[in-house]
């Protein structure tokens, strides 16, 4: 006999667990289903996890420099990985007890462990339980891809097992200079790996401005990562602890040797093991569930959420859609995907955050614009920090005088970005901020400046 709810919530990623929680204390009976750990990709193995070995990666860096700032350090600085991946996994741990306790506290909640499959477009099985609602929420993420000639033979690493390594490789192998790749790379240079980063682009972070991949990669090369761009027909060689990857693709062609090496090539939405069709959900060629901007897939009752529906694949754009979920649902309101713009960081040290259009995008579209561009190393507070590599870019419309795009690649640019990001928001001038007066020393108060000597963009 299957077990009736108001609604099943397929998915403990960034989106599920808040939703159901809105939707118990809106008194409806809710299912949570959930076949590995409550808080997904971000909290398990995403987000927290990378962050927490970056901050060390980054302590090792200011050990290593304490000289430049006539600091001495005893002894050569060198690293404990297991010690690094303890203190991960506490704050790991941390984080995903506070979302069990939540979820286990929550009124007419059940949360199921097991893998959901759909059975019809009102009911799946979990196990041998059926589980049957008219409103069904999907968030189940994306995983790594790992498809790459070589990979049925030679062993690599994903995001997920690269996380609980209990030794330093001698030299790590990245695959994809991207989001993924670029952290993992600084973070095992930093704590003393040899690595080489193979990208199959001719630059670092393709979809990011010319300027932006040169200052990464200028960033990574001084700390000594080896780059390789347009590296196509990648083939990986070898066996554990000595592995290679081919270059191209002609005959006897250039090897890189390494003792690990790390896929970072990209993610697939988690829909093929769903059994979408018994629901007649659509999918689009790459299997990200096809939803409108209110998240709702073309079976009603059913809403798709996070990475697994194409729309952005961060925390914070699953967890809006979390919000326009519960906002039209229960809320009776209008919120929807059209009201957000693109926002991220990528998590080197310094950061490079980015909000809204690159200028190629402006370019591309030949709109009337502005723009304005200050290398860090006119900043004061960077300099005075000793972190003055980067610079901040600001793309402007010619005649609203709205901001279009910015992106600081800079030593706290993922928090300055955040004044430009509310204009943006609200919709005004950019003169707002120009002529508002900021606090020093801080990298946001070189925002104004920059503001005031915006030129054309020719
Ligand atoms: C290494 C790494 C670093 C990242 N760093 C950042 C960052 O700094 N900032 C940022 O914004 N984003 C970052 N991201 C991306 C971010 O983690 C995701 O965008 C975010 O977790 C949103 O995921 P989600 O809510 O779509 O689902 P997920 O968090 O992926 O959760 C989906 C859940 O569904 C479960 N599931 C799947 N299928 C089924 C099924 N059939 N039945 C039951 N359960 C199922 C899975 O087990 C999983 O727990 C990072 C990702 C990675 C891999
Ligand atoms: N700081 C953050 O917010 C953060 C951090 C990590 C991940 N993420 C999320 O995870 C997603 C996935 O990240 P990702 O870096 O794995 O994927 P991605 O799609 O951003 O980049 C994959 C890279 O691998 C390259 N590539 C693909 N196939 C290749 C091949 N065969 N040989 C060589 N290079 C190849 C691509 O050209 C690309 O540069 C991101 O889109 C992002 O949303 C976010």
């Amino acid at each position: 006999m299957p077990i009736t709810y108001d609604a099943i919530v397929i998915g403990a990623g960034q989106a599920g667990p808040a939703l159901t929680a809105r939707l118990s204390a809106a008194g409806k009976k809710v299912a949570l289903v959930e076949r590995k750990l409550l808080g997904g990709t971000c909290v398990n193995v995403g987000c927290t996890p990378t962050k927490a070995m970056v901050a060390s990666a980054h302590t090792a860096h200011v050990a290593r420099r304490a000289g430049e700032f006539g600091v001495i350090a005893a002894a050569e600085v060198s690293v404990n990985l297991q010690k690094v991946i303890e203190r991960k996994n506490q704050i790991v741990a941390n984080s995903r007890a506070g979302l069990e306790k939540w979820m286990a506290g929550l009124d007419n909640c059940t949360v199921y462990h097991g893998h959901a499959g759909f059975e019809s477009a009102a009911s799946v099985s979990v196990g041998d339980q059926v589980l049957e609602a008219k409103q069904i929420f999907l968030n189940v993420g994306a995983r790594p891809v790992t498809s790459i000639d070589g990979a049925d033979s030679v062993p690599y690493l994903t995001s997920s097992t690269i996380l609980d390594l209990d030794e330093l490789p001698d030299h790590l192998v990245v695959i994809g200079g991207s989001y993924i790749g670029l952290e993992f790379a600084q973070m095992f240079r930093r704590f003393g790996s040899e690595v080489t980063v193979v990208e199959r682009s001719a630059r670092l972070l393709p979809h990011e401005d010319e300027d932006v991949s040169a200052g990464i990669r200028e960033i990574l090369e001084a700390e000594g990562i080896q780059i390789r761009l347009e590296a196509k027909c990648l083939k990986l060689t070898g066996s554990a602890g000595n592995v290679g990857v081919g270059l191209d693709c002609s005959h006897g062609a250039l090897e890189i040797e390494g003792s690990h090496i790390l896929l970072a090539i990209g993610r697939k939405p988690n829909t093929d093991d769903l059994n979408l069709a018994a629901a007649g959900i659509v999918v689009d060629e790459h299997g990200y569930i096809v939803t409108d901007e209110h998240l709702r897939t073309n079976v009603d009752g059913i809403f798709a959420m996070g990475d697994v529906n194409g729309r952005g694949a961060f925390t914070h754009t699953s967890w809006n859609d979390y919000e326009i979920v519960a906002d039209n649902l229960l809320d009776y309101g209008t919120r929807s995907t059209k009201d957000r713009f693109p926002v991220y960081a990528l998590y080197i040290d310094p950061p490079m955050a980015h909000i809204g259009m690159t200028e190629a995008e402006v370019r591309k579209a030949g709109r009337a614009a502005l723009i304005g561009k200050r290398p860090m190393t006119r900043v004061g507070r960077a300099v005075e920090k000793g972190e003055s590599q980067g610079f901040m870019k600001v793309l402007v419309d010619a005649e609203t005088r709205q901001i279009l795009g910015a992106t600081i690649l800079g030593v706290g640019g993922d928090e300055a970005i955040h004044c430009l990001l509310t204009c943006m928001y609200s919709k005004q001038p950019i003169d707002l901020i120009a002529r508002s007066v900021h606090i020093h020393p801080t990298v946001s108060e070189l925002i104004p400046t920059m503001l005031q000597e915006l030129k054309p963009l020719t």
